[in-house]
């Protein structure tokens, strides 16, 4: 399969779900079911999607058994460091690709596989590089340890129109800073669903954490758009 014709459709479907799901969980799982207890779970706390990272063997596995089983759930493929983990982010049915870094050749290949792809930059050269290359969205990586909002607002004077998900440091707490942002789209980062809690089988927890993210993300939205409608 060529998984053309659904990347196509998720083209503009990356951009989208980050607008509106605000946080994406980054996630490292160990096998397909244990990717399919994780999506039931975030998305019985209101998150309706993740970035499954390619620093396991399992990954293509889990994104193929998600996007199968779960039609309305969204999976990103993070971590894809080579164009081998494009084709197999590709093959295994992801909605978009993410990366740390801005590699020229992965992203002209994931361009050539018709994949979504958020490449990684944590400066001014690096996001220049990737916008240039024809990046929609940069992931801000690593977010806090390169300047963290200070950075994004340093950032915003000579790229006002950079699209950014933050990524790295990042936790709840950091939510409303980031997201009042107008070029951050979402934030993305491992604490709703960290690796402890995924080999301990608590995705009660995880269900906890995703919908405390949820409702800090709709307060954010809420107030924003009250502020805006006062100031209109
Ligand atoms: O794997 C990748 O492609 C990455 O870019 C790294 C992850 O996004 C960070 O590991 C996020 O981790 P936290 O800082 O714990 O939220």
């Amino acid at each position: 399969m060529t998984g053309s014709g659904a990347a196509a459709g998720a083209a503009t479907r990356a951009a989208d779900y980050l607008a509106q799901a605000g946080v994406v969980p980054v996630v490292v799982v160990s096998s397909a079911d244990q990717a399919l207890h994780l999506a039931d779970a975030l998305a019985a706390g209101g998150l309706t999607g993740m970035e499954v990272t390619f620093r396991s063997a399992a990954a293509a596995a889990a994104i193929r058994a998600v996007t199968d089983a779960r039609p309305g759930f969204v999976v990103g493929a993070g971590t894809l460091l080579t164009t081998a983990s494009v084709d197999a982010a590709v093959e295994a049915g992801a909605h978009f690709g993410v990366a740390p870094g801005t590699n020229p050749e992965v992203l002209a290949h994931a361009a050539s596989r018709g994949l979504d792809f958020i490449p990684g930059a944590a400066t001014a050269s690096e996001l220049d590089r990737a916008l240039a290359l024809g990046a929609d969205v940069v992931k801000l990586f690593p977010a806090e340890a390169a300047g963290g909002v200070a950075l994004i607002d340093a950032l915003a004077g000579p790229y006002p129109h950079a699209r950014l998900m933050p990524t790295g440091g990042i936790r709840v707490d950091d939510l409303p800073r980031y997201l009042s942002r107008p070029s951050v789209l979402a934030c993305g980062g491992t604490w709703i669903a960290p690796r402890d809690l995924l080999e301990a089988g608590d995705f009660a927890e995880i269900t906890r954490r995703a919908a405390s993210a949820a409702d800090t993300v709709r307060t954010i939205r809420d107030n924003a758009r009250k502020e805006h409608h006062h100031g209109a």
